[in-house]
């Protein structure tokens, strides 16, 4: 198995512990309490905005033209479709759009975004291709299971356009991009230098998991009740 295809291995324990989160769980059944879902989607409509900055870091890094163009075309496919689903949702919801201004992001996520940003500002294309990577991989993959493990019950499933959204086979084309380039970058890597890399990855593994965590318990933060 190539390296970047491994990498879900080498995050096996946490990769399987954010599938079996209640958040995921629960989305996949059509139980989770309206306020939780609610609650990540004005989190997450925040992420993401950070999310597709990025990308913005590592286009500034690519000598290659093709590259270029992919991490462009993701960033604005996030920026058009993903927000778009989003709002929709509040829309649903009732949440006024202007809420998003005055909503904090939780410092949770600011520490989540912080770190990729981080990556961004510092990291290789590699590193950077590591820390972006398991947002959407983790998304696939667990909407994946939720559709076939919940299939029967699918249809009347409130948070079907969600799971339906992410479990999406046009992603599985861009995988084949995101594990083919990272595998061309890494080939003249040292093993410490690929050790970093696969640390990269799995912290944004464990940091996907502590988002489940904290939109199920609503959390902002110590300071906020
Ligand atoms: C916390 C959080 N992590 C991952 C995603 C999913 N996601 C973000 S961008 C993208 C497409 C390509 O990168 C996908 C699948 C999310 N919405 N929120």
């Amino acid at each position: 198995m190539s390296f970047s295809r491994s990498l879900k291995n080498k995050a096996q324990t946490i990769w399987e512990a954010g599938y079996h989160h209640p958040f995921v769980q629960e989305l996949g059944q059509g139980t989770l309490k309206k306020e939780r879902f609610q609650f990540y989607l004005k989190q997450d409509y925040l992420y993401l905005l950070d999310y597709t900055k990025v990308y913005a870091l590592g286009a500034v890094k690519c000598k290659d033209e093709e590259l270029l163009q992919r991490f462009v075309e993701i960033q604005h496919s996030i920026l058009t479709t993903e927000l778009a689903l989003h709002r929709q949702y509040m829309k649903q919801f009732d949440i006024d759009f202007n809420e998003l201004k005055t909503t904090p992001t939780s410092l949770f996520n600011r520490t989540y975004t912080a770190n990729m940003l981080a990556v961004g500002q510092t990291g290789d294309l590699a590193e950077i291709l590591a820390t972006i990577l398991p947002c959407a991989w983790t998304y696939y993959d667990y909407a994946m299971g939720l559709k076939e493990k919940y299939a029967d019950q699918l249809e009347e499933n409130f948070y079907k356009s969600w799971i339906e959204m992410y479990a999406n086979a046009d992603f599985l084309e861009s995988f084949s991009w995101f594990f083919d380039t990272l595998d061309t970058l890494v080939e003249n890597k040292s093993v410490i230098e690929k050790q970093r890399i696969e640390a990269i990855f799995t912290a944004s593994v464990e940091f996907e998991y502590l988002f489940w965590e904290m939109s199920y318990q609503q959390n902002l933060g110590i300071l906020h009740k």
